[in-house]
């Protein structure tokens, strides 16, 4: 019989929902009957209001969570625990503050047990990928909010993940530096082709970015709609914003996006 395996969605979330228990017992619904298929190489952003439950999306499928109800497959078979196939992106990076760039992104390589030589190796191409060759020897604290995200980012890619998750990476970063960045991830991305999650507030960055555009409606999170994403690639960041394709994608997901974002705030004043 053929093996079909790999033409299942690297990532799938069916019928999940996930509460929370408060500490004084009130039972919070995250995550109702939410449903998504993320396919082999597939770029998928994901946008909703504050709060909604996009972070909690992510954590069921770093392992890290479990859902209430539902299921959360990976390359077609159950998350368990921590999977050495996905990688991580988050607003605060993990850089060791006391390891040098090039240690830090050899700490991966060499916990997965490659030798000192081959770490170190791997370490400089990818550095070299990101622009930090003259950079190895310093120290976190030595760099640029955006040096330090591309520290990271070859932290993440040196380890050549199947699976990307990525949450709101670069959302501490000016304007031109996040720019910079977009098109950074984008090329690293196109060489590897992982799936990916990228969770964002900024609808812009998530249409720039991505194949497909998930909306979440106001919490609890359920799948408002999606939005394939036909914008030709490789993308140039920098100028597809000024395209009328994208602005129509723009305003056509925030139409959709603005009811639940006036939901969320019309709660939020309402218990303030
Ligand atoms: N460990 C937890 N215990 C209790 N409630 C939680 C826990 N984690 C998340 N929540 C609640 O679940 C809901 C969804 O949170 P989540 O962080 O997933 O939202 P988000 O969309 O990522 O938020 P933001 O856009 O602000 O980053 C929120 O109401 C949050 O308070």
């Amino acid at each position: 019989m053929a093996n079909d395996q790999s033409r299942t969605p690297a990532i799938e979330l069916i019928n999940v929902t996930r509460r929370f228990v408060s500490p004084t017992g009130k039972t919070l619904t995250a995550l109702k009957d939410f449903n998504m298929a993320v396919e082999r190489g597939e770029f998928v952003a994901v946008v909703g209001p504050t709060g909604c439950g996009k972070s909690t999306t992510l954590n069921l499928v770093t392992g890290l969570a479990k859902p209430s109800a539902g299921e959360v497959r990976l390359m077609g078979g159950p998350v368990n625990g921590i999977d050495p196939r996905v990688g991580f992106a988050f607003q605060k990076d993990a850089l060791f503050p006391w390891k040098n760039v090039i240690d830090n992104v050899m700490a991966g390589p060499l916990f997965r047990g490659k030798s000192k030589a081959q770490a170190e190796k791997s370490a400089k191409d990818w550095l070299a990928r990101v622009g930090l060759s003259k950079f190895l020897h310093h120290y976190p604290h030595q760099l640029s909010g955006g040096m330090r995200k591309r520290v990271a980012l070859a932290q993440t890619f040196i380890n050549e993940p199947e699976i990307l998750l990525m949450d709101e990476p670069f959302s501490a970063l000016d304007v031109q530096t996040r720019t910079v960045m977009h098109e950074e991830l984008l090329k690293l991305w196109a060489e590897r082709k992982a799936s990916v999650i990228f969770v964002t507030h900024d609808l812009e960055e998530a249409v720039a970015l991505a194949d497909k555009v998930y909306v979440l409606t106001a919490g609890p999170a359920t799948v408002k709609s999606v939005y394939p994403i036909e914008l030709p690639r490789p993308r140039v960041v920098s100028e597809i914003r000024y395209e009328p394709a994208f602005v129509e994608y723009c305003k056509t997901i925030w139409e959709d996006m603005r009811q639940e974002v006036e939901t969320s705030y019309r709660r939020a004043s309402e218990a303030a």
